[in-house]
């Protein structure tokens, strides 16, 4: 584990930057292709630690996997009968969540482990109801096992999925390979990142699984065929946001090409804020360019749909000149690390005013100080210490590599837009 030098920028960021596909509609088409009817390729597919964890299980569990040798994006996936094996999820939680259905499809035990502090993240919702679909499933959290039959009840199951999305998404993105389909009811304090579920089920109707969301908090998937679709995964958004923060930070332009014209990536969604924040944003000819202003303002938001944006919000925010109050956010300190703790933490150390709420974060302005900034194996709170590192002189970040769960060269990504060597 190396401590990086944050590269401080010598003034005004001027890039463009070309960002990898999407975690989320990586992870998700390659559930959906690997249920399908028949083969299907990928392109723009994310090849990162949380998404080479996915492919390595699909293929431990039997399907297979092609890789074009000319370009590791294109991914072709042949569905086969799924079969017992050994999933590690490393700390991708859309491991951990989406495979533990698709296991209960296999026929034999399927079991589950991932990293030391994949231990930590929640599962029990997931593990439970698919118990309640009589499926047989052992613990409660990594390690655990999925006893696989070769088929599956389904039915109607009710959770509390406040902890996380993925808990419906993970029934659902296998639910029409259940016998009788599943039909997910959700009772609790407010699902996060329901985007997340809108791509889901956008994703579901690409493959024409049609899901009822006529009643609210509820979600039916009939028994149906998954279909084989070919699909273009889209840039990461919330990834980009990290660079955009970069130009917000530092009164400089920073461009993304290829930004979709829609999209249910929530990642999207820090275009508004930054505006908000005082920064001028445009979309233009599928360009997504930010400039930064002189002085940034801080923000009162409720950041539940949108959480896995919190570091980088959070690291604009302890920039700012006004006080910031982020909200709705609980359910991230299920995340890789406590975020609400690591980031109050984090931002204190380097001489910031932060305290934590029960569901979030205020932040108030205070001149920020080099230091070391602790990533706590999480890519995104790197990824935050790199943003107050443009601005602030003398901050590192130990444990940069972790980035390399959603981007496979963030620190070389980061120079080039920096600019110097
Ligand atoms: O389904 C997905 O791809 C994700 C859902 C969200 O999880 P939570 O609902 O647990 O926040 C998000 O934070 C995560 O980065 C990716
Ligand atoms: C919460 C995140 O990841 P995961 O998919 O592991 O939950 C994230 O990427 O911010």
């Amino acid at each position: 584990m190396s401590i990086w030098t944050a590269p401080l920028a010598d003034g005004h960021i001027q890039a463009t930057v070309d960002l990898p596909g999407s975690k989320s509609i990586t992870n998700r088409a390659l559930v959906l292709a690997a249920l399908a009817d028949g083969p299907s390729t990928i392109t723009g597919t994310l090849r990162s630690r949380d998404t080479n964890l996915m492919l390595s299980a699909l293929t431990e569990l039997g399907i297979g996997v092609r890789v074009d040798p000319a370009d590791p994006t294109t991914v072709s996936i042949e569905p086969r009968p799924l079969h017992a094996g050994e999933v590690f999820c490393g700390l991708a939680g859309t491991v951990m969540r989406f495979l533990p259905p698709v296991a209960a499809l296999a026929s034999g035990d399927v079991a589950f482990d991932g990293d030391p502090q994949a231990r930590q993240r929640p599962l029990t919702t997931i593990l439970d109801a698919l118990r309640d679909l009589g499926v047989g499933v052992d613990g409660d959290s990594l390690p655990f096992v999925v006893h696989g039959t070769g088929s599956a009840d389904g039915g109607t199951v009710t959770i509390d999925a406040s902890g996380s999305s993925q808990f419906v998404s993970g029934l659902l993105l296998a639910a029409a390979r259940f016998d009788n389909g599943i039909t997910v009811r959700h009772v609790g304090a407010p699902v996060p990142s329901t985007p997340h579920i809108d791509m889901t089920v956008e994703m579901l109707a690409t493959a024409g699984v049609v899901v009822d969301t006529s009643q609210p908090d509820t979600w039916r998937v009939p028994p149906s065929v998954i279909k084989a679709v070919d699909v273009a995964v889209e840039p990461d958004l919330s990834n980009a946001a990290a660079f955009l923060a970069a130009a917000a930070v530092t009164g400089g332009e920073v461009s993304i090409p290829r930004w979709p014209a829609t999209t249910t990536q929530p990642g999207a969604q820090i275009a508004d804020i930054l505006a908000e924040m005082g920064c001028t944003v445009e979309l233009f000819d599928g360009v997504l360019t930010v400039r930064g202003p002189e002085r940034l303002t801080g923000i009162s938001r409720n950041l539940r749909d949108i959480g896995e944006l919190t570091p980088t919000i959070a690291a604009v925010c302890a920039l700012a000149d006004g006080e910031s109050v982020l909200s709705g956010i609980a359910h991230l300190r299920g995340h890789e690390t406590d975020r609400l703790s690591a980031l109050a933490t984090e931002i204190n150390k380097l001489g910031g005013d932060v305290s934590e709420t029960d569901d979030g974060l205020i932040i108030r302005p205070a001149p920020l100080h080099g230091g070391q900034w602790d990533s706590y194996a999480d890519h995104r709170m790197a990824t935050a210490g790199a943003i107050i590192g443009l601005v602030v002189p003398g901050v590192t970040v130990d444990d940069i590599e972790t980035t390399s769960k959603t981007l496979p060269d963030f620190p070389g990504m980061w120079q080039q837009m920096v600019g110097h060597p």
